[in-house]
């Protein structure tokens, strides 16, 4: 988790409490002044109500003058809520009072005559009643903390069903979809998302995010895909080329035949393998006769044509996989017969000088006659392969002096 991820289900609650906080301020204060309103009537609706029932009394007590009964009703008086100080002044003078009589001078004061009890003439005095502010304030303060109370309880509510939506339907599928994309990996890119949410017969913005994730997935799957071919393809042109490469460092390009490179490294194992296993080795070096007339007397083209066929005749006559045909240079061809005795060579050289002897018939219509010269020499064990091409080289010349078309031994 990084260090300032901050949930939003915790950023949603802390707006959600400001703004409930905010509201319930503003609320309160509208309330309150309307609670005091309407407290304030009310108390005013009893003292009129308290006055209505006590006036009478006080009018027939103050008649007879009983001044115990007076007092003893304005206790009572007094003694209601909200009710702070209450007072009789009668028209002779005198006064009766009950409460706190400080209340006076700061607080509301209601004023109700008290008329003679047959109603008649002037009235007999007037009754007081001075009203508690502090009981008022009492009455608002109880009905605004009730109500925030209620409040509070509400906008608890409220958050924890937030939360616990959000959690749910938010939080739980988006750090499951963080996680699988964290996951993710070459072995992982084909596991699907699993959201573990309940069946529901709509879609909100989370199906939306996860159908993207799975489109995604899919074309990141494609791309690695065709990413694999592509590789593929390329390693297979690369090992193709690489062929080619290996096969052009030890095969002549014109004919096929293994180069020199090949019988410099090769032709010492042959002689290790023939002195390990004490069985013969032969090699025959062949010329093409007169080819240097052959090129100039039907161009370049002609001569590298005969040099082709005429190693293509000189492999036909070969055990595949044993012999060996190199071309040492020019229109000289080296042979190469493993585990070949004098006799068997000279037959298999005369073949060769046989297959090579032939007429091409040209696209012109003109006929070519070709020949070669062989030279076949056994390996003579201790030998080095240098004295053994110039031995071959020799039977060649012999070859070429005793004129043409023929193996020397
Ligand atoms: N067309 C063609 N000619 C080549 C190639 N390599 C060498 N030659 C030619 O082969 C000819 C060899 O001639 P020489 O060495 O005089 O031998 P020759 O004419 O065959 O005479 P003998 O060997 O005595 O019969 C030269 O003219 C070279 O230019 C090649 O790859 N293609």
């Amino acid at each position: 988790m990084p260090r300032n991820f901050r949930s939003l289900a915790v950023a949603l609650i802390r707006r959600l409490a400001l703004l409930a906080m905010g509201c319930t301020l503003l609320f309160s204060a509208v309330q309150g002044v309307w609670i005091y309103h309407s407290v304030q009537q009310q108390l005013l609706g009893n003292i009129q109500y308290v006055a209505g029932s006590n006036v009478p009394m006080l009018s027939v007590a103050l008649w007879d003058i009983e001044p115990e009964v007076v007092q003893r009703q304005l206790d009572v008086i007094a003694a209601r809520p909200g009710v702070g100080f209450v007072r009789v002044n009668v028209v002779t003078g005198q006064m009766f009072e009950s409460g706190d009589a400080s209340l006076l001078y700061h607080n509301r004061v209601s004023r109700f005559l008290i008329p003679t009890p047959a109603g008649g003439g002037k009235p007999l005095g007037e009754l007081l009643i001075v009203v508690k502010d502090g009981y008022i304030y009492q009455q608002v303060a109880l009905s605004l903390a009730g109500m925030l109370l209620g409040y509070l309880l509400l906008t608890v509510l409220i958050c924890a069903l937030v939360v616990y939506v959000l959690r749910r339907d938010l939080e739980q599928p988006m750090r499951t979809m963080a996680a699988f994309a964290g996951r993710l990996g070459p072995q992982t890119l084909t596991s699907p998302l699993q959201l573990q949410r309940a069946q529901r017969p709509t879609q909100d913005e989370i199906d939306l995010v996860a159908a993207g994730f799975v489109t995604l997935q899919n074309a990141l799957t494609e791309h690695i895909d065709s990413l694999d071919q592509q590789v593929e393809e390329r390693t297979q042109q690369l090992e193709g080329a690489l062929a080619e490469i290996r096969a052009l460092l030890t095969h002549d390009a014109l004919t096929g035949c293994y180069n020199r490179a090949f019988l410099s490294e090769r032709l010492p194992q042959e002689t290790a393998r023939a002195q390990r296993s004490g069985q013969p080795l032969a090699l025959v070096f062949c010329d093409i006769d007169h080819f240097k007339q052959i090129n100039d007397e039907y161009g370049h083209l002609i001569g590298d044509e005969v040099l082709r066929e005429a190693a293509s005749r000189l492999r036909s006559q070969l055990r595949g996989d044993i012999d060996w045909v190199v071309r040492f240079g020019g229109e000289e061809f080296v042979v190469v017969l493993p585990d070949t005795g004098s006799d068997n060579a000279r037959q298999v050289a005369e073949r060769l000088r046989d297959a090579v002897a032939t007429t091409l018939q040209l696209a012109d219509g003109r006929r070519l006659q070709i020949t070669a010269s062989l030279g076949l020499a056994i390996w003579q064990p201790g030998e080095c392969m240098d004295d053994w091409l110039k031995r071959a080289d020799a039977l060649l010349y012999r070859a070429k002096m005793h004129g043409r078309n023929r193996v020397e031994s």
